[in-house]
Order: structure tokens, then C-alpha cells, then sequence
């Protein structure tokens, strides 16, 4: 099945107004280049308005980078409601990034209930799934990434895949330079989607799963050469315009 390509910027806790209104200047500008792949960004909430006014009349979607797992707005200070990230223009939210569940204590329990609240907003999210580097060094790789599958699956069931997309985000290659190798990344894109056809072929065979980790467009062409990477969940090469857009045109070459 000829699924199409994503790929998302995910600016972290980068950026100013100044600095994010010149990014997105140049991404509008030069998106029309690429019109056989989906292109989003994914600024941090505070900018998100800003963001999607200067996005107006783009192709280029909103997303956040996280939401309360919280259904009902109400009295959680510091969260953000995803009906919230709906009404500002989001389009996706990410959710289990690994830095928020190696850092923020996201547990799959929890990250299940963000991607059920986000689907129950009108959001598309984002499940980020991903392995230490002590874990594949211990042979756990597939037992991780099963797991934090699973939590959802358990949550959410099968359907809820016909509308989210997947990340495969080795953690020992996110931000550090190492890039996973074209075969490790196809090997742990077609565990998943094997995963899910145990439940549904269809299903499986639609959902994107996007790879993420020192992305750049260096590396983008092999990595999306592989059968089953979808696009790319990018980090610190999202914050540049030109190295983000080489990227685009890679993703934009396999479409072809
Ligand atoms: O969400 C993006 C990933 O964490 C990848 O980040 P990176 O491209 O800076 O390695």
C-alpha cells in the first residue's frame, strides 16, 4: 500500500517569536515543492497560535508536542487541554516522546490515556515508541517497543490506528548524532507493523510510522528508502530551514 509521506518537525523547547516567524517564512516558501508528502511543525505551545496565524493558506500543519491525558478541561494547573490544541489549529499531538517518559515520568499507562484523550479531541497523535540504548544492547528491543504498543492497543484497540500515526524513536539516537542504520530502522518499522496486523492487515498496512533520531538530510534518503519509514519525526534539524526542507525533498523522492 502506497501510504504517504510525513514528515514533522518537532522544535522541542526551542525558538522565540523572532526566530520562529523567520523559520516558517522559509518552510512556506518552499513547501509547494513538495507536494506529495504531508509537512507539520510542532512549535512549543506557548508559540502555537502565533505559528498557525503565519501558516494560514500553507499546506504545512500545526501539532503540539504533548497534552493532559485529562478528557474535561478543569483545575489541572500547568496542562493544556487537547480541545485546546484543536482550537489554536492543531492537527496532531505528539504523545510518549521518550523525553517526556524519561523525564516527566510518562508511563505507558499514561501515555495510552494522552493518545485516547487526543483522539477523542479531534487530534491525530503522534505515539512515540523507542528503546535505550541498554536495552538493545540487552537484546530488549522488541520487547520494549511491544510493550509501549501494546499499553495503547489495550487502551484504544486496533481501530483507533486507522487515525494516528507511529514514531519509531531509538532513544541512544535521538539528539546524539547516532543515527540508526537503514536496517535497524526497517527491522524495528516492520515489528511494529507486524504487531498490528496480528489485529487488523488493513489497518497495518496504512498507518505511517515515521523514524526519529540525528535525522538529517545527510541521512534522510537511506532512511526513507526503507519499505516501511513513513517520513521522519525530526528534532534539532527541524529548527533549520534549509536542512529541514532537504529533508522534505528526500521524504518528497520517495514519494516519486
Ligand atoms: O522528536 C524528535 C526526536 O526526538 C529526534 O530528535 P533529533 O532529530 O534532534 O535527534
Amino acid at each position: 500500500m502506497a501510504r504517504r509521506a510525513l514528515v514533522a518537525g518537532n522544535w522541542k523547547m526551542n525558538g522565540s517569536r523572532d526566530s520562529n516567524a523567520s523559520l516558517i517564512h522559509d518552510i512556506v516558501l518552499d513547501v509547494r515543492k513538495y507536494p506529495d508528502i504531508d509537512v507539520l511543525v510542532c512549535p512549543p505551545a506557548i508559540y502555537l497560535e502565533s505559528v498557525g496565524r503565519q501558516l494560514e493558506g500553507s499546506p504545512v500543519q500545526l501539532g503540539g508536542q504533548n497534552l493532559c491525558e485529562q478528557e474535561k478541561p478543569g483545575a489541572f494547573t500547568g496542562e493544556i487541554h487537547g480541545g485546546m490544541l484543536r482550537d489554536v489549529g492543531c492537527s496532531h499531538v505528539i504523545v510518549g516522546h521518550s523525553e517526556r517518559r524519561a523525564l516527566y515520568g510518562e508511563g505507558d499507562d499514561r501515555v495510552a490515556a494522552k493518545f485516547r484523550t487526543a483522539q477523542i479531541c479531534g487530534l491525530i497523535p503522534i505515539l512515540c515508541v523507542g528503546e535505550s540504548l541498554a536495552e538493545r544492547e540487552n537484546g530488549q528491543t522488541e520487547s520494549v517497543l511491544a510493550r509501549q504498543l501494546q499499553a495503547v492497543l489495550d487502551r484504544c484497540g486496533i481501530e483507533a490506528f486507522r487515525r494516528a500515526v507511529i514514531a519509531y524513536e531509538p532513544v541512544w539516537a535521538i539528539g546524539t548524532g547516532r543515527t540508526a542504520t537503514p536496517e535497524q530502522a526497517q527491522q524495528a518499522h516492520a515489528f511494529l507493523r507486524d504487531r498490528l496486523a496480528r489485529s487488523d492487515a488493513k489497518i497495518a498496512s496504512s498507518v505511517r510510522i515515521l523514524y526519529g533520531g540525528s535525522v538529517k538530510a545527510e541521512n534522510a534518503g537511506a532512511l526513507f528508502g526503507c519499505p516501511d519509514v513513513d517520513g521522519g519525526l525530526i528534532g534539532g534539524a527541524s529548527l533549520k530551514s534549509v536542512e529541514f526542507m532537504a529533508i522534505c525533498a528526500a521524504a518528497q523522492a520517495r514519494s516519486k
